[in-house]
């Protein structure tokens, strides 16, 4: 028997490597059992596009969660490998395996252009977002363009709000919190007023996520694709849309939900990272029933001291970055904007916090 750790060998074809260098967008397909996701990578596949995709599925076998597949389709044939997972969790198994498969695949069927990745319903894409995440920062050839996360119309409210025993977070709502882009699908099972409720719910959810809504999951390619959600080359459009980042209020107890505030004054580098730190890794600010909060996912523009660029502040799980901008302050301007998705957090709460810890006062040297 080989090697547990190794990748199975994938099936050679006879296709000329293409030529190297530029990185590979990988957009992670998240949602909830059954809201549309296969039908959405089907219809990406069938739809005219010059890309060479790569689709990445990442579904448990029937009966054992010791394999998954990983099929890979390519102008309409379809390969299949059984990957074996030691340990029934999808984040290693793909850090294990996956990734490796990934590169592997590129290696002998040369690059493609784009990989669609789907994940199980009920995984945290967030994981798996932040392991590619990380992977593209240690040079790897695949970088995460977006997270899209397609909602049942029907079905997905109910989802939303079912309560999780032992106060976890609903998956369903963890992965509207994560998402770029959701896809609200199957439209032509609710009315207008269903309909309103479920994108309302989606809004209050994830004040900074865009919207459309589908039947059979038929979306514009350039709604889903290169999205470049992670990325730093347009700092100016990210300011704007933090800009436009509207708190949302929850309809439930307990959910998710967005927070966001705007502070004046320079902040101190390592104040920053500690204050994220507290917050993303150590859990260490609570609300004022005193539960821990939680942030999924988050954003900001912030204004380092000494620096003349702007600054953008991604965080996605428990990973986060702080990349300067080719925008720079305008004089008078540096405003710092922030923006908070995630469970039991308190506005004011962690706006002091901030304040207090981070900003550093004006005038003072
Ligand atoms: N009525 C209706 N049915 C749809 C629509 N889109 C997809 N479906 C059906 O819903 C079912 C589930 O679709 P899938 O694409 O397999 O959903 P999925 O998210 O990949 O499901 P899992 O991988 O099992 O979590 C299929 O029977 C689809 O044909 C739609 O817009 N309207
Ligand atoms: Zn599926």
């Amino acid at each position: 028997m080989e090697d547990e750790d190794d990748c199975p060998e994938l099936v050679p074809i006879d296709t000329q490597p293409a030529a190297p260098a530029q990185q590979i967008p990988v957009t992670i397909i998240t949602g909830y059992l059954g809201a549309g996701k296969t039908t959405l990578l089907n219809y990406i596949l069938t739809e005219q596009h010059n890309k060479r995709i790569a689709v990445i599925l990442n579904e448990f076998g029937e009966g054992s969660a010791l394999e998954k597949s990983l099929a890979v389709s390519q102008a309409g044939e379809l390969y299949e490998e059984w990957l074996e997972l030691r340990n029934g969790c999808l984040c290693c198994s793909v850090k294990d395996n996956g990734l490796k498969a990934i590169e592997n695949l590129m290696e002998k069927k040369g690059k493609f252009d784009y990989i669609l990745l789907e994940t199980t319903g009920l995984a945290d894409p967030g994981a798996v977002a932040s392991m590619f995440w990380v992977e593209a920062e240690l040079g790897s050839d695949i970088y995460l363009d977006g997270i899209v996360t397609v909602i049942d119309a029907k079905y997905g409210l109910q989802q939303v709000k079912e309560e999780k025993a032992d106060g976890r977070i609903n998956e369903a709502a963890r992965q509207i919190a994560l998402a770029d882009l959701t896809i609200i699908n199957k439209t032509d099972l609710v009315n207008e007023e269903e309909l309103n409720r479920v994108r309302d719910t989606v809004r209050s959810i994830n004040g900074l996520v865009k919207i459309v809504e589908t039947q059979r999951s038929r979306v514009e390619l350039s709604e889903v694709l290169d999205l470049h959600s992670f990325d730093d080359e347009d700092g100016a459009k990210f300011a704007e849309k933090l800009q436009l980042v509207k708190p949302t209020r929850s309809h439930l107890d307990k959910t998710i939900l967005t927070v966001t505030f705007e502070v004046t004054g320079d902040l101190c580098e390592e104040a920053l990272n500690a204050f994220i730190q507290d917050l993303l890794w150590e859990k260490k600010f609570r609300n004022k029933e005193g539960e821990p909060m939680t942030v999924i996912r988050l954003k900001g523009i912030v204004s380092l001291a000494g620096k003349a660029h702007q600054v953008m502040l991604q965080g996605v799980h428990e990973l986060y970055e702080l990349n300067e901008t080719p925008q720079l302050w305008e004089a008078n301007s540096r405003i710092n904007r922030l923006v908070f998705i995630g469970r039991n957090l308190n506005k004011d709460i962690l706006q002091e916090h901030f304040i207090s810890s981070v900003v550093l006062n004006t005038g003072q040297k």
